[in-house]
């Protein structure tokens, strides 16, 4: 997969002739929804002979137009990057969600993308939205622009994937799970275990473990207690952990006391989903 700059690609847009099936979304966690719509568009890019490109926001939007209250993200960029290498997709295009960005109407912001790619399909999902708020535009209205820039395009639109209680799954709602506690709801909601991307964080060598600052990561962290969890290092060994999270500190402790601590460079944290222990 490759990975490029949105305005970078608007000036150099080496893509201008590929046919492409797009995404665009914030995508923050990649729950199974997010899941489902870029499976699609990689699916429709195999069955048409296109390329599959991801858009996508450094930032998002909803919380830059302030309608939403900031918050940390669900997944870090290698840990999407990772899934979205996993699921197939060819592009993986970021924006920087400036202010200037976010003054572009729909129609402005599908004009740069149909620039930059020969767009065949684009696939989003039932509430999609796009372009700064007095013009946003959802599906139908991206069917309209779409025609006008690129004739044969077409919008296809999967419907929402619903948790086991018939709740749409959103990254709202795995938020909001995964504050309460409730892993085994946010691990089904993922399709996968909730985990911290431990690889860029500084460690400190304890006796019982490794101690890391939790204002030191990016992620929303579940409540305060001890977890069960899998600490997986990077030559690719797995150990099963303890997992203390404080207000300001996690430590965590190898249930067996087996392991080179100088030689260890963690890699992520995945909770095991039936939550705190304590
Ligand atoms: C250029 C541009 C692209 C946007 N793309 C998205 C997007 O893909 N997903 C999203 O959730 N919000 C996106 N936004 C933010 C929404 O469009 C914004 O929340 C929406 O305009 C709010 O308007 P509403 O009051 O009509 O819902 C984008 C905003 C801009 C300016
Ligand atoms: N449960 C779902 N089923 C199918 N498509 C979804 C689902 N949730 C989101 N999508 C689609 O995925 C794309 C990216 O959505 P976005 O990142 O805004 O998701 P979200 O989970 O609803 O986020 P938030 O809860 O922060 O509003 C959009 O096209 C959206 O319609």
């Amino acid at each position: 997969m490759k990975r490029y700059d949105f305005m970078h690609l608007s000036a150099h847009p080496v893509l201008w002739q590929q046919d492409m099936a797009v995404c665009i979304g914030v995508f923050d966690g990649l729950h199974s929804g997010h899941q489902a719509i870029i499976r699609r568009c990689v699916e429709l890019a195999a069955q048409q002979g296109l390329e599959s490109m991801v858009i996508t926001f450094d930032k998002n939007p909803k919380m830059i137009m302030k309608s939403q209250p900031y918050h940390s993200k669900l997944a870090s960029e290698s840990q999407i990057e990772q899934i979205l290498v996993n699921i197939g997709v060819d592009h993986l295009v970021v924006i920087d969600f400036s202010a200037d960005f976010s003054k572009l109407t729909a129609e402005e912001f599908l004009t740069l993308v149909c620039a930059f790619c020969h767009v065949n399909v684009m696939v989003v999902g039932e509430d999609f939205r796009c372009g700064a708020p007095v013009s946003s535009a959802g599906p139908v209205q991206l069917q309209e622009y779409l025609s006008r820039l690129s004739p044969e395009a077409t919008v296809e639109i999967p419907p929402f994937v619903l948790t086991a209680d018939g709740e749409i799954t959103s990254s709202t709602l795995v938020r909001k799970k995964l504050l309460e506690g409730a892993l085994e709801e946010v691990q089904s909601m993922l399709g996968r275990p909730y985990e911290l991307d431990l690889v860029a964080y500084p460690s400190k060598f304890m006796e019982k473990g490794l101690l890391y600052r939790t204002a030191s990561f990016m992620q929303l962290l579940p409540p305060v207690g001890v977890y069960e969890a899998q600490l997986s290092l990077s030559d690719g060994s797995v150990v099963d952990v303890h997992a203390h999270l404080g207000e300001d500190e996690l430590l965590i402790v190898p249930d067996q006391a087996m392991w080179d601590w100088i030689a260890a460079r963690t890699k992520r944290l995945s909770f095991r989903a039936k939550g705190s222990i304590s």
